[in-house]
């Protein structure tokens, strides 16, 4: 029997505890109203509200050298990946990566299939098979096509295995016991697709393929049918003021700030109670609910749980949670925005420290889904493109604030231009043989780059121009603004500052024609060392700051430039330390011997891409 729960709750709202003023009767609601509602007929499973006689446990230590949890969402298994699902992953990727460029604390990147419910059931039966052989053959794409795309997870949750079963039914123990189930009767009209009732304010009216009306999902075009059925009832409607207490008193909680107000609003309308298990006979595919064999636990309560199953609850999850940032599609915020944190505190536990939101990525305005097949094939695409090419791709276009429309063109013109001529062409000029022929990280001369309190007056100082301080200042700025632009869930300004940058550096290469310098005169080679210096340290910053998006071309940039795996930090990252009277261990080092192509031109796609595996 699962422990009983403490109501964290009470912590937060203890003048008003909304499980306490929820545990009256519901009111009885009139019949035959076209509005899905809740009759609630059945036996209330209420139990007395325990209180909460400490704190939440408030686990991890916040400031420098903490633990974190980065999640991407988990994937439905009821069909193969698609580049949407990539793009989440390898949001909470860089993320992940990024700290650990910073030498932040621990961290862990947890993903994972949700395998359970009525979909899963339903393509099973129109794929011929059963729903773990299902499962088993989606869940190992999944797997694939993460592990292609160089996905650093450390952490792979499938939502059958036991261990997380198991913590799917003390969660349950944790709720029922706190107060927060009841038994009703529901009825309503249920998406089967999103898994979820809907109200008539999310509809609207259309026909079906044989020409009948019907109505479907306002959001995704989903039919929904009428469905009446025994349920148990999650107390969503007490929880309405400590949510707006929580993210009220933690206005960073959902990032970008839209999807923020978005909440907000929610929370501002009616927010009936939930509908968290399924009738067995309709749903055998679930987890039962503990002791209710008739019932089946509602997919979206089980799959949320991964969160907590994979740092252990409910025995050592205190080491982790709630130092947790969900990355996850605006289709699921309400998920995780709102009937997560609630359950959270039904179940004694503290809401995720930030939700990480973003928008869609589009086929011709639509959005790209499983449901409506309109997919593209992240293997193909990093087939095509190279891992590196896409998840650039990815990450540079995609804007979390709004949809993106995909199409190829677009993927091989950004690579071409950013990696392929931009940075590759930018290494390949600075380590030419033909003008660095020691093939060594040449020594930068305080007397061609005087260091100077104001660069507007440089006159007669050096061979370095206005221009030049100007470009170097804002290079050495780069890593800060970066880390700020991660911080904000905004890498693609990340990424965006980066390519200004590498585009001033070739401006600079350019400006000085190194190619023309007389390397028999002394002076002048002082300054075609100094002009290459700068260009090979600017390269080492942008290497190292590209190491969460592009690992394999940041590696490959780095070694070139004979930097030591253990230089490769943010902490050691110190640029144009000369230029601040610093001894700088790169001058003198032989390159690394790799001369190839930094990254190849990408061809034209020649045949569209929207197709995918077939299961
Ligand atoms: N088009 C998309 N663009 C960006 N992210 C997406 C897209 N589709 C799905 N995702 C991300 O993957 C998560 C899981 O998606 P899910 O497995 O429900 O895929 P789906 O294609 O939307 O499936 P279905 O069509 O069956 O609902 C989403 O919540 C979102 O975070």
């Amino acid at each position: 029997t699962p422990e009983p729960s403490a109501m964290w709750l009470g912590a937060c709202a203890a003048a008003r505890s909304p499980l306490a003023a929820a545990a009256a009767p519901p009111p009885a609601l009139p019949g035959g109203s076209p509005l899905p509602r809740r009759l609630y007929g059945g036996a209330a499973m209420l139990r007395p509200l325990r209180r909460l006689s400490r704190p939440p446990r408030r686990a991890a230590a916040t400031g420098p050298g903490r633990r974190l949890l980065l999640s991407t969402p988990i994937f439905y298994a009821n069909g193969p990946p698609h580049i949407g699902h990539l793009y989440s992953a390898l949001l909470a990727d860089a993320l992940h990566r990024h700290r650990r460029l910073r030498g932040a604390g621990p961290g862990r990147l947890s993903t994972g299939t949700d395998e359970h419910g009525l979909k899963i059931q339903q393509a099973a039966a129109a794929a011929g098979t059963s729903p773990p052989e299902l499962c088993e053959r989606v869940s190992s794409l999944f797997h694939q096509a993460l592990t292609h795309a160089a996905v650093s997870f450390t952490d792979f949750t499938r939502t059958s295995e036991p261990r997380h079963q198991r913590a799917v039914r003390y969660f349950w123990g944790a709720l029922r016991d706190g107060g927060a189930l009841y038994k009703g009767s529901y009825e309503g009209w249920y998406c089967t697709p999103e898994e979820c009732f809907l109200p008539e304010s999310q509809l609207t009216e259309h026909r079906d393929a044989q020409g009948r009306p019907c109505k479907v999902s306002l959001e995704t075009g989903h039919q929904v049918h009428w469905t009446k059925e025994e349920n148990y009832m999650f107390r969503l409607s007490a929880f309405q003021d400590p949510l707006r207490k929580w993210l009220r008193d933690n206005p960073q909680a959902i990032s970008p700030h839209p999807f923020y107000q978005r909440v907000l609003h929610w929370l501002e309308e009616d927010l009936p109670d939930l509908s968290v298990s399924r009738e067995r006979s309709r749903l055998q595919w679930g987890i039962p609910v503990p002791s209710d064999s008739t019932q089946t636990i509602y997919v979206w309560v089980d799959a949320l749980v991964n969160y907590l199953s994979v740092v252990g609850y409910p025995e050592t999850h205190g080491e982790w949670w709630p130092a947790v940032h969900h990355v996850v599609g605006k289709d699921i915020l309400k998920f995780h925005a709102v009937y997560w944190p609630a359950l959270l505190m039904a179940a004694g536990l503290a809401p995720p420290e930030r939700i990480l939101v973003h928008s869609h990525w589009t086929v011709h305005g639509q959005k790209m889904s499983k449901s409506l097949g309109n997919v593209i094939d992240p293997f193909a695409c990093i087939g095509q493109y190279t891992v590196d090419g896409f998840r650039y791709f990815l990450l540079r276009q995609g804007v979390p604030e709004r949809d993106c429309d995909y199409y190829d063109e677009k993927v091989v013109k950004v690579v071409n231009s950013e990696l392929a001529d931009a940075l590759g062409g930018l290494l390949n000029r600075s380590t030419a043989l033909s003008i660095n022929p020691s093939n060594t990280y040449p020594c930068f001369s305080e007397s061609c780059f005087p260091k100077v309190l104001d660069y507007r007056e440089t006159k007669g100082m050096g061979r370095a121009s206005a221009e030049d301080y100007e470009f170097v200042a804002s290079v050495a700025s780069l890593p800060l603004q970066v880390a700020n632009y991660f911080e904000g869930f905004q890498i693609y300004k990340a990424l965006e500052c980066i390519v200004l940058c590498v585009r001033q550096t070739n401006s600079f290469f350019q400006r000085h024609r190194p190619w023309k310098l007389n390397r028999k005169d002394p002076a002048e080679q002082l300054w075609l060392d100094t002009i290459i210096h700068v260009t090979l340290e600017c390269l080492r910053v942008y290497g190292t700051l590209l190491q969460p998006v592009i690992p394999h071309t940041a590696d490959r940039l780095l070694s070139r430039l004979a930097v030591e795996p253990e230089e490769r930090g943010l902490s050691s990252l110190t640029f144009l330390a000369r230029y601040n009277g610093k001894s700088c261990p790169f001058e003198g080092r032989q390159l690394g011997p790799d001369t190839g192509i930094l990254f190849h031109r990408l061809e034209k796609s020649r045949q569209p891409q929207i197709e995918t595996k077939k299961l």
